[in-house]
């Protein structure tokens, strides 16, 4: 494929840049300096002497060779090469470097510059790794070469960039030159923030300080020469945010401050956000990023050091200080919702102890016994309250403890793990309550314990019941902050999703894909009718898929409504069907069970078993005798395993068994399933290993069951579930056969022709046709002429074919490169005949650029 260019960033295909092409700049910048030039009188037509500084491609060169007296020295310096052009001097070097001045000095040797041009930008050139200069510290090298090579009286010309550095250069020009001015000039495009300055009269002082020319002392001293970093933390000033870049010197990503702040600070969840660490000092220690301090500002009276320092030692003595809120605080980028739900909560317990907390509205909280001054009914009343909202916290978390459960079987079930656990006994109960539930060993404070080792700790009751106790006491009280911050947490997030598809269509794309319902895992799907699946949107499809899994009996029985959604589906659970759960129930009524009789009328399980047992032993024999074409995949299934049940195909079922011969036969207008194109390594190498028996139906099921599949989503943050999807994912291995298909299937697919190569051919064959119908006709008439003897008529044939044969040659247009001697002249270029043509490098790529655009 061939590389396109990209020509309509910033409007690269303006006038200047058409101008430029015309006349033979190597870059539109070269209008820039014309502009200038213009504007202040034309001094390079003065100038005898010139350096150009950051030169390349050299357009500003070939403005000046053009434009100064004819027996003037211009010299060019860039880090990129630069195309030799005459009358110009030019070399590679950093114009930051001693030995660009050497060199400059060797080319000049006594002579001193009328006019220093500086046209630098970093990373713009080609030399990434040199370029590390920020645009205003390369003003202020050239301005340092500039001093040191032009004559008193001489020009410096520079592109300095709108930033806050901007006025401090202008100070530094206005030492060191008698007239300072900006311009832009029309050819700097409105959308750059570059601005061209005109230094003129070098005053070329005798001794100039070196502050002036030193970037720290003009970018950092000038501004705020003693910065007193006392006054910011105890005084903090109320800076204004800054919406389009960093801080006002702030330009650093690592960001930290005291624990101190965030814990008294307002905003909390903003600190999380943009602070990397919490040091445990004291805000006069951490002075390297000051932070607004609001809540010190609100304060009439600020704290003193002396009860700063006091604050953070009651922090750091907290029992609730562990060692894991330490470890956290050291780096706040990395952590996850659980770990700022954590350290939200330990706030809220340092604020209680540091008697911060207050109200949103400034009132302080009442210390004592908020029942103090109530009477006996009011009391009573208070007492109720408390209970209720106590109570209506422990519903919510309730609420959401079988949410999040019934989610869990949901996808459970959508994954198709149906196991003698799921059957009759709800997966709810083996969750939280288990043996080696995590949570519960966090909750009882023995996880550092057992994550060293020590095994044989046993918690006692009356421990664990304390925790609990004291842990549902804070739970209770931060219970609706966290749940406010974790919400607030959950629409950031979804913020920055947001804001990324709008920036980037191949995640808006993925995501689309990712909204689709996974259409190559078809389960026990029934074939849903047409009118279902025109009417139905996704969200329904997914519903009647889970329907369907529950065989077809079921439909019988339940008559399915149209819009059943499966959250209502689900919410009656416990709801008994034959004896049996729902779930097991849903089980019993897959299409494996259908031909089994007593499993609807409520027969003991043990019957049912029997009787399955019989069935596939029939179908077995069945299977064996016929050499049946739906027999399962492998014979060397497991015993217990189903696959061996005949499968009974539906006319629109797409089945593993597809693959089979008998496959052949089918009619293509029947077969509506997927048109499934293997077109990975992966997929290919396991369509080789089904093909060839290599590997069972069985065992492709048997591998889906991996750790991967197992996933347990729950509780987990959106963003780390999002990495997980990405990145953690089974390997699947690929066998160098199916490689070299998948290679050899991509080669023939780039070998086709384009459709354009296909047309043409078309045509072509087209008007061949045309001319012999013509050729045709023509003989006919011949043959019928009476007056023509035979032998007439055959010369007149032949000498029609030999004249629609004869080839006919396009008169041949020479292409003459503008290159060398045939560089822009006018007319026929010598030794030219016949007919010609101009071009040059550039007319294809332009004319190509134009058609482009006309597009
Ligand atoms: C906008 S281009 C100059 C265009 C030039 N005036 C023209 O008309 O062709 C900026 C140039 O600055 C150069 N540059 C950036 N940093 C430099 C450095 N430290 N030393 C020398 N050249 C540098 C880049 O290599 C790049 O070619």
């Amino acid at each position: 494929m061939g590389k396109t260019q990209k020509k309509f960033g910033k409007g690269r295909l303006d006038q200047y840049y058409r101008l430029a092409k015309e006349k033979g700049y190597r870059a539109r910048a070269a209008f820039k300096i014309l502009q200038i030039n213009q504007k202040y009188g034309g001094f390079l037509e003065k100038s005898k002497v010139v350096i150009d500084l950051c030169a390349a491609p050299g357009s500003w060169c070939q403005v000046a060779a053009s434009l100064c007296p004819v027996d003037s020295l211009i010299v060019g310096v860039d880090l990129a090469p630069i195309k030799p052009i005459p009358k110009v001097i030019t070399f590679q070097e950093d114009i930051t470097s001693d030995k660009c001045r050497a060199q400059l000095r060797q080319h000049l040797k006594t002579w001193k510059a009328d006019c220093v041009l500086h046209d630098g930008a970093p990373n713009v050139g080609t030399a990434w790794v040199q370029d590390a200069y920020t645009q205003s510290e390369l003003v202020l090298q050239s301005l340092k070469l500039a001093t040191e090579f032009l004559v008193p009286g001489g020009i410096f010309v520079t592109k300095v960039f709108r930033s806050k550095d901007y006025n401090n250069l202008m100070w530094v020009f206005n030492q060191l030159f008698n007239k300072v001015e900006a311009t832009k000039p029309p050819a700097s495009r409105n959308v750059s923030a570059e601005i061209f300055v005109m230094c003129r009269g070098f005053k070329a002082p005798k001794r100039i300080d070196p502050k002036f020319l030193d970037p720290r002392a003009v970018f950092e001293d000038l501004t705020d020469p003693t910065p007193n970093y006392e006054a910011k933390v105890f005084n903090p000033e109320k800076k204004k945010r800054k919406r389009d870049g960093y801080e006002e010197g702030n330009y650093t990503q690592f960001k930290s401050m005291s624990v101190l702040d965030f814990v008294k600070g307002n905003d909390p969840i903003a600190l999380l956000g943009s602070m990397s660490e919490f040091k445990f000092e004291t805000p006069e220690a951490s002075t390297e990023q000051p932070v607004e301090n609001e809540e010190a500002e609100r304060h009439e009276k600020p704290a003193t050091l002396e009860e700063l320092r006091n604050e953070l030692k009651t922090v750091k003595k907290l029992e609730e200080t562990s060692k894991e809120i330490k470890e956290l605080c050291k780096d706040l980028k990395v952590l996850g919702k659980r770990d700022f739900r954590l350290l939200l909560k330990w706030r809220l317990i340092c604020r209680s102890v540091l008697g911060l907390d207050k109200k949103e509205d400034g009132t302080p909280e009442p210390e004592q016994d908020p029942t103090a001054n109530m009477t006996e009914e009011e009391k009573i009343e208070y007492e109720l309250q408390r209970l209720q909202d106590k109570e209506a916290g422990r519903r919510k978390r309730e609420r959401r403890k079988k949410n999040e459960q019934r989610q869990k079987e949901i996808t459970r079930m959508q994954l198709g793990m149906l196991n003698p656990v799921d059957i009759g006994i709800e997966a709810a109960q083996v969750g939280s309550d288990s043996l080696f539930s995590l949570k519960e060993v966090e909750k009882s404070g023995q996880l550092e314990t057992l994550a060293k080792g020590k095994m044989n700790v046993i918690v006692t009751n009356e421990e664990a019941n304390k925790k609990e106790v004291e842990e549902i006491e804070i739970g209770e009280n931060s219970d609706e902050e966290a749940d406010r911050l974790e919400d607030e947490l959950d629409v950031m997030y979804e913020q920055y999703q947001g804001r990324r598809a709008e920036n980037d269509a191949k995640y808006r794309a993925k995501k689309a894909r990712e909204e689709q319902p996974d259409t190559e895992w078809t389960g026990f799907e029934e074939p849903p009718s047409e009118s279902d699946v025109d009417d139905d949107d996704d969200g329904i499809k997914l519903d009647e898929d889970y329907q369907s899994s529950s065989g077809s009996e079921s439909d019988d029985d339940h008559p399915k409504p149209k819009s059943l959604k499966l959250l209502t589906e689900l919410e009656d659970n416990d709801v008994k069907i034959n004896g049996l759960s729902k779930t097991a129930h849903k089980f019993f009524g897959q299409s494996a069970f259908k031909d089994i009789d007593g499993l609807d009328s409520g027969s003991d399980s043990d019957e049912a078993i029997n009787k399955i047992v019989e069935l596939r032993k029939t179908q077995y024999k069945q299977n064996g005798d016929t050499g049946d074409k739906n027999k399962a995949v492998s014979d060397k299934d497991d015993k217990n395993s189903f696959e061996i049940v005949k499968e009974v195909k539906e006319p629109n079922q797409k089945s593993w068994s597809d693959n089979d011969s008998s496959d052949d036969e089918m009619d293509d207008k029947e077969h509506t399933g997927p048109n499934i194109d293997i077109i990975t390594a992966e997929a290919m190498t396991l369509a080789h290993q089904l093909a060839l028996k290599e590997k069972s139906k069985a065992d492709v099921v048997d591998e889906s069951y991996n750790r991967y599949s197992m996933r347990d989503r729950d509780g987990l943050p959106q963003w780390f579930l999002d990495d997980e999807d990405r990145f953690s994912k089974p390997i699947r291995p690929i066998t160098a056969e199916a490689a070299a298909a998948i290679k050899a299937k991509l080669r023939a697919l780039n070998a086709r022709p384009i459709k354009k190569v296909e047309e043409a051919r078309a045509r072509k064959k087209m008007k061949a046709a045309r001319k012999l119908e013509r050729l045709r006709k023509k003989s006919d008439i011949i043959i019928e002429d009476p007056n023509k003897s035979e032998k007439e008529k055959a010369e007149s044939i032949q000498k029609l074919m030999r004249k629609a044969s004869k080839k006919t040659t396009k008169p041949q247009v020479k292409v003459v490169v503008a290159r060398g001697a045939n560089r822009g002249i006018m007319g026929r270029p010598k030794g030219v005949k016949g007919r010609y043509k101009m071009v040059d490098g550039r007319m294809k790529k332009e004319m190509r650029a134009l058609k482009r655009k006309a597009k």
